[in-house]
């Protein structure tokens, strides 16, 4: 895995900040409610788990504190964009409908 560092990272992405004196990567998602919170971290756990690669994250109702570098690494690379990116997206496009 290539070892990328923080603030290349951040070119490719909107809303993330450098954590952990620049070996992370870090942002603050906010939605409507706490299901649209959890729908997020659910598809979100999915992929991670897909990738071999987990966050470090917090939630509280309706905010999810997350926070990436690979730790194998000790430093941001492509897999924490990756997984910015998915992020992202998803956090774009959510859409809870209750029942
Ligand atoms: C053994 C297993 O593949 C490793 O521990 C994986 C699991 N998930 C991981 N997640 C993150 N963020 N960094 C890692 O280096 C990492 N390594």
């Amino acid at each position: 895995m290539s070892t990328i560092g923080a603030e290349q990272a951040l070119k490719h992405l909107e809303g993330w900040t450098t954590a952990t004196s620049g070996k992370a990567i870090s942002k603050s998602f906010e939605f409507k409610d706490f299901m649209d919170a959890w729908s997020f971290m659910n598809t979100c756990a999915m992929k991670a788990q897909c990738m071999d690669h987990h966050p470090e994250w917090s939630n509280v109702y309706n905010k999810v504190d997350v926070t990436l570098t690979t730790h194998d690494a000790g430093d941001v690379t492509e897999k924490d964009l990756e997984l910015a990116v998915f992020m992202d997206v998803r956090a774009k496009t959510i859409h809870y409908v209750p029942e």
